[in-house]
């Protein structure tokens, strides 16, 4: 049987960043593996006169790392077509349409169309609003609509583009990206939790002490300095990637494995956060902004970045959740630009066992009999490596006896990595397939940001000491302290 899928993209954005580093490549990993074949076009449109020959060019360039031979690119890069369009200009969709249609026809396309927007979200509402107007969306085939980040900028922008989007698309044709949920290692949260009984019979606040959500990035602003200086860490990677990640951690065990049933199971999770009061968002979250190190400069020194600028480019916190499963226990979470290193980390620390039997005068000495005995801890590496370790106690190896920890140890092979799709690739299959799973949805993105709305304007309205952490290191020390006044400490520490 064919994979074939068939569809006319329309990506609005065809010259930006992300169009020529992630969704090109990707829709020609997705060309090799015969996903997207004969029946498949790309109209790129934006402002810049290019010409078809032009953006083969583009496609070409943006191929380029992945080695592959130029009879092929040549072949899928013929598919591409350049339209030069102003998306404010309602002529330009009537020139859009034609072209659409011709392509339906040439190609076979049978109406499906979906289209991608690369742009600033501001363009968002005006876009769905013209291909309402000017009839660009059929009748015959599916229309589905991608959207890029930043869905909104609080919960009330948020909102108002949603209604903008709503009067052209239903929810269920609407396809809100967020890429870490496209990675195979957050995929694999609801395997490990749902396919294994010693992992959802222990998986709430009878057995787990507490969890932590490490989101590090060793790099600054680079190119979108603009835009983050307008975002910050907070509504950048926590609104979006880091809910999203508790939401899956959290969640109960869906009736079925369908995006509905994941879903209402993501929503009651997120609708479970306990809201922070203003005056308790101190105690609770913690930001950081970076100062200029051995090698970096200063986040206010940056290009485009203002001097004076309070934008958080650090974010810890620590999150309760107020249902049944998790009362008790926090959710310490954290994301941060110029960190010690590139990685994401989940860790699942254990309580540790009740009684130490193994140190008897450790146990007599002390009021709290367990000391001595370091907690399980469950590490889900999402990247770079991929896979789990699981820390344990066991006996030291020789006479006499005492324990030790020791760890188990899974990761994919580099191969099987290698070969498995990009984040960016998966998700636009998805799109292919009507598969919303790996999707937000709306209720999901309201509920992040009411969430996330309350920390923003406590910090929007008391301003903050900065720069007050140094590039390489895991940001300020008031992020440890967020945990030491608990009792506990980062796994991760460098
Ligand atoms: N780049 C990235 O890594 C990521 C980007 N995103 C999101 O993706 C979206 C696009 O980002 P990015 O590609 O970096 O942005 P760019 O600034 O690189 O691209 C913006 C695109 O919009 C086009 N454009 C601007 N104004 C108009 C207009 N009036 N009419 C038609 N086209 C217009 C520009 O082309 P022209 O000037 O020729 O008109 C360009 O193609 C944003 O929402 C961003 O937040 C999300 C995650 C990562
Ligand atoms: O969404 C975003 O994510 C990237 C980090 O993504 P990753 O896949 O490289 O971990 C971040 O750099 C960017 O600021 C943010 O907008």
């Amino acid at each position: 049987m064919s994979n074939e899928k068939i569809a006319l993209f329309t990506i609005f954005g065809g010259t930006g960043d992300l169009a020529q580093r992630k969704l090109y490549p990707s829709l020609f990993k997705l060309y090799q593996k015969g996903y997207l074949k004969d029946h498949f076009a790309v109209i790129g449109t934006a402002r810049r006169p290019w010409t078809d020959d032009h953006y083969h060019e583009v496609i070409s360039d943006s191929l380029a790392d992945l080695n592959a031979d130029q009879e092929t690119v040549t072949q899928f890069a013929s598919h591409f077509y350049y339209q030069s369009h102003d998306v404010t200009d309602a002529e330009h969709y009537r020139t859009l349409k034609k072209l659409s249609e011709k392509l339906d026809a040439q190609y076979g396309l049978q109406g499906n169309r979906i289209f991608y927007l690369a742009m600033a979200p501001n363009f968002f509402g005006t876009i769905a609003q013209h291909l309402r107007s000017e009839n660009i969306l059929t009748d015959n085939g599916f229309n589905r609509v991608i959207i890029e980040k930043p869905f909104g900028h609080d919960y009330e922008s948020a909102k108002e583009l949603n209604d903008q989007l709503t009067a052209t698309f239903n929810e269920n044709q609407i396809y809100r990206i967020d890429h870490y949920l496209g990675k195979e290692m957050i995929q694999n949260i609801t395997a490990i939790r749902f396919g294994n009984n010693i992992w959802e019979s222990l998986w709430n606040n009878r057995y787990i002490d507490n969890v932590q959500i490490t989101l590090s990035e060793k790099l600054g602003v680079e190119e979108r300095a603009v835009y983050y200086d307008n975002s910050g860490a907070l509504r950048d990677m926590v609104q979006n990637h880091i809910l999203q990640i508790l939401s899956l951690l959290t969640m109960d065990q869906p009736v079925e494995f369908t995006e509905n049933d994941i879903d209402v199971e993501k929503v009651k999770a997120l609708r479970s956060l306990r809201p922070l009061k203003p005056e308790e968002v101190a105690t609770n979250f913690v930001r950081g902004q970076y100062g200029a190190g051995d090698d970096a400069k200063a986040y206010r020194d940056e290009d485009k970045i203002s001097s004076d600028s309070n934008t958080d480019t650090f974010v810890a916190g620590k999150v309760m959740i107020d249902n049944y499963r998790w009362s008790g226990v926090p959710f310490y979470i954290r994301t941060g630009k110029r960190l010690a290193d590139k990685f994401t980390r989940i860790d699942v620390v254990f309580k540790r066992p009740v009684v130490n039997i193994f140190n008897h005068e450790d146990v007599r000495a002390n009021d709290d009999a367990a000391t001595s005995l370091d907690p399980n801890i469950l590490t889900i590496n999402v990247e770079p490596t991929e896979g789990f370790e699981l820390r344990m106690n066991a006996k030291a190896i020789g006479q006499g006896f005492a324990t030790t920890p020791v760890k188990l140890n899974y990761s994919h092979d580099a191969e099987a990595t290698a070969g498995s799709p990009e984040a960016y690739e998966r998700l636009l299959h998805d799109a292919l397939n009507g598969d919303a799973t790996n999707f937000t949805h709306w209720q999901e993105v309201a509920d992040s940001w009411k969430f996330v709305d309350v920390i923003q304007k406590y910090w929007d309205e008391h301003q903050p000491e900065f720069p007050n952490y140094r590039p390489g290191t895991m940001g300020p020390d008031a992020a440890d302290e967020l945990l030491r006044q608990d009792g506990h400490r980062w796994v991760y520490r460098n």
